[in-house]
Parts: C-alpha cells; structure tokens; sequence
C-alpha cells in the first residue's frame, strides 16, 4: 500500500512573465507553470484545491489518470464535477495506478490555455523497477502561449463570424519562453532576431538541462499546447523514446520528434558527444503553417559554463506540412513486448467524423457525426447516476456518418447542430472508434487533431488514409503489438483505429485535445457502469439539478 501524499493548491489569477511579456496568468500557490508532482505509483493523491479566482469557477483534470473508483476526482466542469466556486475548497482525493509521465490542467471553458497546468510524475512502486536503465532525469513542460487573454480568445472564438486566435506568440519549455529576442540570436548567420539580454533571474530565462559527459538521462516530456503540435530535437543527440502516455513502448531512436497536445514521452540520452560544447534544445511548430519562434534551451554539459553557447546553430525543425514525417515517426511506436493486448474482437464500433461546420447563419463549430458539443449545467455524472432526465438530450448521438460523405471535400451542407447526448457503453464490452479526419471549411485544409480519451486507455490499431473501409482496412489494423495510449492524432484527411475496454464505472469526456477546438464543440461523452459509482462527494455534484436534489429536506440527504 502506498502513501497518502496531501498538497495544499490556491488556484489565482498572478502577474507574470511567461515569455518575458507580463502577462495575467492562472497560478497555482503563486506561481507558473502549477508545482510538479512526484509520487509513487500506488500512492494516494490529496489535493485540496481552493479557489482563489474572484469571478470564475474552476476545476482540474489529472491527464491519464484514470480514476478507478473515482470518477468524480477527473477534474472535468458539467461531467464529473460540478466547477468550485470561487472561495470554495474541493478535495481531490485518488489513486496513481501506473507509473508514468503525466500532466495536469485546468478543464473548465479555456483555463488550460490561461496557464492552468503543471506536471504530474509517477515513479514506479517501491522496489519496482523500469524496463530501461538511466543515471539521471529531466523534466519538460511544453506549452505555447498568447498575449491576449482568454477570454478575449473566447469571446473571438464564440464572435459571428468568428475571430480565430492565430498562432501562439511563443512557444515555452518548463512556462518559460523568449518572446522578441532568441538566445541564439547573433551567434548564427540565420538567427534574425534580438540576443536576449537576461541575467539568469527572470521569469521567462530558460531553464537550463544540467548533465555530465558518458551518463544516461531520461527526459520526460509532456505537451499542454492550446494548439500547437511540437517537434522536438536535442542538437547531435539521439533520442530514445521508451514510453508513451504512461506506458512503455518497443525502444526505437530518432534525431527529433513530434508531440501533440494531451500526449506524453519519456526518451533516453546519451551524454556522448564532445564534453567541451553544449547542446541546443528545440522545440518548433508543426501542422499549421507556423508563425511562432522555435523555442529554446541548452543541454549544459558540466562543468561548462551554462552561457557558453553551442558551436552549430539549432536544430532545423522539419517542414510543418510534412505528413510523411510525422507518420514516420508515430507508426513506430509499439507496445513494449509483454505489455497488455488488445481483445481479439470489439462489440460495437462508433465512427466519428470531424467536421468544421457552421451553425445559426455564421457562428463556426467544429462537429462529431454533425453534432457539436455543448456541455449541460448538470454534471452527468449525477444526472446519469440519478436518472434525471432533463438534464441532458437522451438522443442517442450517430454512430457513424452518411454513407456518401465526401471527406475530401468542404461539407456540402456545413450547417449542424448543437447536443450534449451520451454514448452509453455496456459495462466491460470492446468498444473501437475509427476517428475519421475530413476536409475543413475551406477547400483543401484538412487539419491535425490530437483525441485524448478521459478515464482509459485505449489501443491504437491503426493509421491510415482517405475515408475508413473496413473490408479494406479491418485485416490490416495491428492487433499484435498496438501502443496503449490515452491520446491519438488523427493526420490530415486520414483515420485512425482505437480500441479500449469500457471497464471503468463513470462519465468520460473523448475529445480533441486543441482547447479552442473542443471550445468549438469538439468532443463526445461516453458513459459506462455509471450505477456502479459510490460515494460522490456532495459537492461534487452542488450544481444544476443535482444540485436542487440536495436542497430537499435533510431526510432525503445521500450522504
Ligand atoms: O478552428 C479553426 O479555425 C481556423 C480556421 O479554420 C478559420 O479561421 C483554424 O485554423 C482552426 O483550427
């Protein structure tokens, strides 16, 4: 059995400098990013989380946990819980089940995107050991960020027509970023911005990795872009990428890599190159015809000076529209032999279209199956365990899309609608989704989407191109060794094949992971075994009406 291990989080709205741009930013226990976690797989996680913003709710989502037995700790505003209020203390109270490198973010309207977030790591258990040796490790945060608020972003999102929020201003590793300077700056010919002129103490100066020459270092990597979709490189250093989203995969190397928001990676470094030179770290735009500096930082090899700069310029990031790398890269991750498999055969499949699409003569949405989420005032966590039926659309959503839909094509008829039903999934059946990637409103743009699924993880059978056939494509999707993960891209005009067990009672958001995507309607709910959930916190469920349920006399209280 392990600890319980109980921190102390206010959640407010601080002054700060992200990018070397002051900035209000969401700060938990005054600062930015949130405090990184470490624990000990089995170990109790205690957060007593109090809200210190002055207007807003709020909540957080432990990104990959998966919540056996708590559903209602998921940290998801109108699913699992109902947001705090400002003033109010909530207790998060769960259990880390897996080793591995995690995040957590805010989950409520775009409080990610407003700096809500922080890294989550699980050691293994206590005379646990990994599958792969290494002397020493590293953490990074990845993250892009905005000057404008977010809520100027909402409002432009929510705006008839709608003013879409461009690309981030910077890119920034552990909260930190170089706004309009570069610390690369005048040493190399191709470097056409300002050298930075920080002293070491500012907020926004780069967190520098410290390592000594012939070592071994794990790096644990988690994104929580809004939007971008990153690509990483360490200067003549190979990467050995080793885990996945908190579960180990088939060690492959590659020289950079890419990382999507709501993923999650741990890689292997060998400190073998020339002892006298240090490193860059690179972090650049991919996806989206980018508009955002690389973001950088340096591998210092000790006992050089941390200011001594590396002898080639940075890491050429690839080219943003080059699919073929980015496959290349995401088709070799593979389970770890040994590692659980997929069941043979599934119970049912949803086929979910993404579609950009519009709704009341202009507002832009994203749409699933031509729905576009809007999340109810009552958190179906309670409204599904307490058979409240007017708490949401009891509608069953598509499970697929109109046979002649042309994913190559704008949607014929853009116009959708609005819903907030639920796919009900029997308890413990095989459930496969073929997320299936069209072409956007405008013609020829069809973009990049990473889906992160709360509360499992799910196998990823396969990738491929144009619209889902199953007579073509079923005998080709890989249920030997598919990686388990909880976040998936789904590439331009492509499909992607997801399989997961519905084993854990309770209410899970399955959504696209860009925060003004799912802002836009970009997701769906799935629920299982919800009968089977027990002590909810009261305040869980304070809201909506759950929320009535509980002002009744004191007779009918639950608990
Ligand atoms: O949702 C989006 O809207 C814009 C564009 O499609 C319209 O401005 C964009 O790039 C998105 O990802």
């Amino acid at each position: 059995a392990g600890r319980v291990r109980h921190l102390k989080w206010d959640v407010e709205y601080i002054f700060w400098s992200p990018d070397c741009q002051e900035n209000v930013v969401m700060g938990i226990n005054g600062q930015f990013p949130g405090p990184t976690i470490r624990a000990k797989a089995g170990d109790t996680l205690v957060v007593e989380l109090t809200n210190k913003l002055h207007t807003e709710g709020v909540v957080i989502h432990w990104h990959g946990i998966r919540q056996f037995g708590t559903p209602w700790a998921d940290g998801t505003a109108s699913i699992s819980q109902c947001a705090i209020n400002p003033g109010e203390t909530f207790y998060y109270r769960f259990k880390l089940d897996k080793a591995g490198t995690y995040f957590y973010h805010g989950h409520y309207g775009m409080q990610r995107s407003a700096g809500l977030y922080g890294s989550l790591i699980v050691e293994v258990a206590e005379g646990e050991k990994e599958p792969f040796h290494y002397d020493g490790e590293m953490n990074l945060l990845l993250s892009d960020w905005w000057h404008e608020s977010v809520h100027h972003q909402e409002v432009g999102l929510s705006s008839n027509p709608m003013r879409w929020i461009g690309e981030p201003q910077s890119l920034l590793m552990n909260g930190r970023g170089q706004y309009n300077c570069s610390i690369a700056a005048v040493h190399y010919s191709n470097s056409s911005s300002m050298k930075c002129s920080l002293r070491g103490g500012e907020q926004c100066a780069p967190k520098i990795f410290n390592v000594l020459p012939n070592k071994i270092y794990r790096l644990r990597i988690a994104s929580s872009t809004a939007l971008a979709s990153l690509n990483l490189a360490i200067g003549n250093h190979k990467m050995v990428v080793v885990e996945a989203d908190g579960n180990y995969v088939e060690p492959f190397a590659v020289d950079d890599m890419d990382i999507y928001s709501g993923e999650s990676y741990s890689v292997l470094i060998t400190t073998n190159q020339d002892p006298s030179n240090n490193y860059w770290v690179s972090v650049g735009v991919r996806g989206r015809e980018p508009n955002t500096p690389q973001g950088l930082t340096l591998l210092n090899y000790k006992p050089n000076s941390p200011s001594k700069l590396p002898a080639s310029s940075p890491p050429v990031t690839p080219r943003w529209n080059d699919t073929a790398h980015s496959k290349s890269f995401t088709t070799k991750i593979l389970a770890l032999m040994g590692s659980p498999k997929p069941p043979k055969t599934f119970h049912r499949r949803i086929t979910l279209l993404n579609t950009q699409n519009k709704i009341s003569g202009g507002y832009t949405k994203w749409a699933i199956n031509n729905v576009s989420l809007t999340l109810p005032p009552t958190p179906y966590l309670g409204s599904i365990k307490y058979g409240l039926r007017n708490a949401f659309s009891h509608v069953n959503p598509p499970e697929n899309f109109p046979e002649d839909y042309d994913v190559m094509k704008p949607p014929v008829n853009p116009n959708t609608t609005t819903g907030n039903g639920v796919y009900m999934l029997g308890m413990n059946t095989t459930v496969d989704v073929i997320l299936q990637n069209a072409n956007a409103l405008s013609g020829n743009v069809s973009e990049i989407h990473p889906w992160h699924l709360h509360g499992h993880d799910f196998w990823v059978l396969g990738y491929g191109e144009g619209k889902f056939d199953p007579q073509r494509d079923e005998s080709k999707l890989n249920l030997r060794n598919p990686p388990l993960r909880n976040t998936a891209v789904i590439f331009p005009y492509g499909w992607t094949a997801l399989r997961f067990v519905a084993d854990n009672p309770g209410v899970w958001a399955f959504h696209c992971h860009i925060e003004p995507h799912l802002h836009m309607g970009m997701g769906v709910v799935f629920a299982e075994g919800v009968q089977h959930v027990n002590n909810i916190p009261n305040q869980a469920l304070a809201c909506g009406l759950t929320g009535n349920m509980f002002k009744t006399t004191p007779a009918n209280r639950t608990n």
